[in-house]
């Protein structure tokens, strides 16, 4: 992993944040520039074993494959079990998170993150796209953490700096299982790809940690935690304290369908390059966050793509007469400037057919 590619694709991006982060210690009401109209957060109910819950897999069950590849072509999410990252590490990242978003605002802002940087502390990105603030702080980690961590605890940042790097390893050998398997579902192999090394390492990957800090608000209703968007990944894999506010909406679908806490799972969200890589047959989930009246919530995202620098292209095995190449070649870099310009058009500006076309896979289902 080089992370740096990350920085480099985000240094020619500076953003103009009017969004400032606010104390939400200090605060006792929600002030105008957090106050978005009421949302009408009411979501479809979802209990385990519900049709219409996102599918929980286990995965060391035999059938796990072919579960990926249906949720992934019918969800574009589920939430993984069994999945060898331990619960003592996860809930060590998570105290570390509750140790960092509980610093003082003055602390927490000597980590800030620069306009045109990826890591530090500050407001979410897709910010600059809403005429409201969101109800969230955030801090990112994509390349070395040492230098923000030592601004955040001059004499106690080693355990904050083991604890992450242990989970990126952690959650980067997880989202290698997951992307093979989900390829495997669609026949596509090592072989495939060509930007694969041999092991179906991908040398040189990139990736990004983005730790979440969602405040408790006396009226959840006119806030919104993060809001709607797709991530610009291969996948990423979530994973929430246990307050529930991930919703997202099904493929085709046009309900809020909230991802209750279950313990031990991770969720993960097709990302936009997996959408491009597959032709469009899975498609990157929409999601949000929404907050708690009465409970902090903290979520751990880990971003994982491919080096910054390599094209990404729907595979070919995926293209033929009957399937047209439904995306043009992209690196990650320059999606994710795209994507800083252009958000939600970000990915339909990509599309070589128009959107309105309709095809049928092996299955005779249509994408
Ligand atoms: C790898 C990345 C995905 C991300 C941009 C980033 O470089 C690191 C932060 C990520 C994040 C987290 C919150 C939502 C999001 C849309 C944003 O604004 O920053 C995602 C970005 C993304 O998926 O595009
Ligand atoms: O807080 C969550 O559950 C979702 C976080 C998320 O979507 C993100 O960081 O991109
Ligand atoms: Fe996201």
């Amino acid at each position: 992993m080089t992370s740096k590619g990350l920085a480099d694709a985000f240094r020619a991006h500076t953003l103009n944040l009017h969004h400032k982060i606010v104390d939400f210690n200090a605060l006792n009401s929600i002030p105008e520039s957090h106050a978005w109209k009421p949302q009408g957060f009411d979501h479809y109910p979802t209990r385990g074993g519900d049709p219409e819950a996102v599918p929980i897999i286990d995965l060391t069950e035999e059938n796990a494959p072919e579960l990926i590849g249906h949720a992934c072509k019918k969800w574009g999410v589920f939430q993984v079990i069994n999945h060898n990252i331990s619960k003592s590490l996860l809930d060590d990242v998570e105290m570390e998170g509750k140790r960092l978003f509980s610093l003082p605002m003055d602390q927490k802002l000597k980590a800030a993150r620069l306009p045109n940087g990826v890591s530090g502390y500050g407001v979410v990105r897709i910010s600059r796209f809403f005429p409201k603030c969101m109800w969230s702080e955030g801090f990112t980690i994509a390349d070395s953490m040492v230098e923000h961590a030592s601004q955040l605890w001059p004499n106690n940042y080693q355990k904050f700096c083991d604890t992450i790097e242990e989970c990126k390893k952690e959650m980067n050998n997880l989202a290698h299982r997951l992307m093979w398997l989900m390829l495997g579902s669609l026949g596509i192999t090592q072989k495939d790809i060509e930007w694969a090394g041999p092991n179906g390492k991908v040398e040189g990957g990139d990736d990004a940690l983005q730790m979440n800090s969602y405040p408790a608000c006396p009226d959840p209703d006119r806030v919104m935690g993060l809001a709607a968007h797709t991530d610009s990944t291969i996948l990423s894999i979530i994973h929430q304290s246990n307050t529930s506010g991930l919703q997202l909406i099904r493929e085709g679908g046009s309900v809020w369908i909230t991802v209750p806490p279950h313990p031990g799972a991770l969720v993960i969200h097709v990302g936009d390059l997996m959408h491009i890589l597959s032709n469009g047959l899975y498609p990157s989930v929409l999601h949000r966050a929404i907050v708690n009246r009465t409970q902090h919530r903290l979520s751990v995202a880990y971003f994982f793509g491919p080096p910054v620098s390599v094209k990404v292209s729907p595979i070919k095995k995926l293209v033929d007469e009957c399937h047209p190449q439904l995306y043009r070649p992209i690196t990650w870099s320059e999606y994710l400037g795209i994507k800083s310009e252009l958000f939600d058009k970000g990915l339909p500006s990509l599309r070589l057919c128009s959107s309105q076309s309709r095809f049928t896979d092996v299955n005779g289902d249509d994408y």
